[in-house]
């Protein structure tokens, strides 16, 4: 009779969940007993790493991807990661180790309390089985509600449920399929190319889930097909659209005044696969400008009926480029890219212009950056001509310590592609034991730290929210380098853009971090 372990691996090893990221505990290491040669183990010596590599993993690969944490100690560390994978919609299965059932309501060590309410309301779906039998298909729950949601689930395991013999019955969990069809109907369908055909300058806004479902090439097209003016949607955590093409009109700025601005003079704005919108810096006025209506299409329910205005189409934003794309008249617009503008200079340090435009002068067009520098956004949107799909990833909730796991886990899923972090020297400190990961698996990642010495954006925050003199942001003495190589991966310094070039261009066969001290801007 097989064990709800092994029935559990099976089930993971058939769904392609054979990457684990994790920090093991006593409890999880019944589960981790027996593991099969396909899968691999990925640890990471913080629980906010760990989600942090299996967040980059998941956005890398488009599939779902276990995590194991070590009861609520573990749990509790991955919140902060938690937090983007929930807004870039990673569909992440995590599960965690539970005392044994006769030990939880006696609050013996490392019993998880409440587990099935702990993560919430970060994760969508969570549980603790109420029993071993039911394991199995809970875990298949837990996959299949990550993967239809693509939003996290967690899933509570007490350590003795592993060992227990089922019956044979129970395999036919195994071959479940569970699919999802957001297809709109043809009534909605014709409606949408009929507000898009009878607009009179219409605008789009693009959002990171049509660069998550690899429509990065079709919303080009789309957009030179209709002349549509378009802008990346406020607060992106990944690029839909390439940036320096000729109608690429920028990121919209994250308050709702400034939004209304720069909208202003289009009657209809389609928003593909974005929420409407995430703002950032508060800054009341109208949502939309006079004389405007807003579209939104996206397959995510919750950013449809929390929008604070505008209509919404609950659908796969893919069928509906593809409408239009054959059923509206094409308005032929404008194609190809505008040039790159000479890099800003500063006079101590390099400006992060010059980092910038050193990235784009020596990486390959199929570089994927993992970006974490906070008040370095102009500078980079300024100098970076990015023109493939994944080509761009930020934290999606803004929760620092995603730069440096992200990296690897990226690099891990894509091999493939060459990865560059980064990462302010603020930022590097949250997620800094990735490092030792990326030395333990020899992860070919370029970490680009930008040393300025400060939480430069809350520099920025502090003029803008007019507390100026605030404790808590200068972060002098820190040396990466060092830091580094006490994790094991190899690290240089550099001052001069010469310097940086050379460091850039070198190949290296693993993973290695350049700190290049930067002068301050502003976002
Ligand atoms: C987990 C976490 N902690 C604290 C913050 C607050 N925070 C902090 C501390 C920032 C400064 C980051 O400094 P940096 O050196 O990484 O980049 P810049 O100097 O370019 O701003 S930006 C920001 O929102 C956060 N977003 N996430
Ligand atoms: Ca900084």
């Amino acid at each position: 009779m097989p064990t709800v372990r092994r029935i559990s691996h099976q089930f993971l090893e058939r769904r392609g969940l054979t990457t684990v990221f994790g920090n093991p505990g006593s409890n999880e290491l019944p589960f981790l007993a027996e593991l099969p040669a396909s899968f691999r183990y990925v640890l990471g010596l913080h629980e906010g790493v760990v989600v942090g590599m299996a967040d980059g993993y998941a956005q890398a690969t488009g599939r779902p991807v276990l995590v194991n944490l070590h009861a609520a100690a573990g749990s509790g560390n991955a919140m902060g990661a938690l937090t983007n994978a929930v807004y870039s919609r990673s569909p992440l299965v995590l599960t965690a180790g539970q005392q044994v059932r006769s030990a939880i309501g006696l609050e013996a060590m490392l019993a998880n309390v409440d587990a099935a309410h702990l993560m919430r309301p970060l994760v969508g779906w969570s549980g603790e089985p109420s029993c071993a039998a039911d394991v199995p298909r809970s875990l298949a729950q837990a996959v299949f509600e990550a993967e239809l949601h693509r939003r996290p689930t967690y899933l509570s395991v007490p350590y003795d449920d592993w060992a227990q013999e089922l019956d044979d019955s129970v395999a036919v969990t195994l071959d479940r399929e569970v699919r999802r069809g957001f297809a709109p109907t043809e009534d909605q369908l014709a409606e949408l190319v009929g507000q898009v055909s009878t607009a009179r300058n219409p605008a789009l806004v693009l959002g990171g889930d049509i660069d998550a479902a690899g429509l990065f090439d079709r919303a080009v097209a789309l957009a030179e097909h209709l002349a549509l003016p378009t802008w990346v949607a406020p607060s992106p955590h990944r690029l839909p659209f390439p940036n320096r093409h000729r109608l690429f009109r920028g990121v919209l700025p994250a308050g709702i005044a400034p939004v209304s601005t720069a909208l202003a003079g289009h009657d209809l704005i389609l928003v593909l696969g974005a929420p409407v919108f995430r703002y950032h810096q508060h800054v009341p006025g109208p949502y939309l400008p006079e004389g405007s209506r807003l579209v939104q299409v996206t397959d995510d329910l919750g950013a449809a009926t929390r929008a604070p205005m505008g209509e919404a189409l609950v659908a796969d934003p893919g069928a509906v480029v593809e409408a239009l794309l054959a059923r509206t008249t094409a308005r032929g617009g404008e194609t190809g890219y505008v040039p790159n503008p000479e890099p800003a200079t500063a006079e101590e340090a390099l400006h992060p212009e010059q980092v910038f435009a050193a990235l784009r002068e020596t990486q390959t067009a199929d570089t994927t950056y993992v970006v974490e520098s906070t008040s370095t956004n102009s500078a980079w949107w300024r100098q970076m001509d990015l023109r493939q799909g994944s080509s761009y990833f930020f934290p999606a909730s803004g929760g620092l310590g995603f730069g440096l796991p992200a990296a690897v886990g990226m690099a891990m899923g894509r091999p493939d592609r060459p990865v560059v972090a980064v990462v302010g020297d603020g930022s590097a400190n949250y997620g800094i034991t990735a490092l030792w990961t990326a030395a333990q698996h020899r992860v070919p990642v370029t970490f680009v730290i930008l040393r300025n010495g400060t939480y430069g954006a809350l520099r920025w925050f502090g003029g803008l929210l007019g507390t100026p003199d605030v404790p808590g942001t200068e972060i002098p003495g820190l040396d990466f380098t060092r830091i580094a190589e006490g994790y094991g991966v190899p690290a240089t310094t550099v001052t001069e853009v010469d310097e940086l070039h050379a460091q850039l261009k070198a190949v290296a066969d693993g993973p290695r971090l350049i700190q290049v001290d930067t002068q301050l801007t502003t976002p």
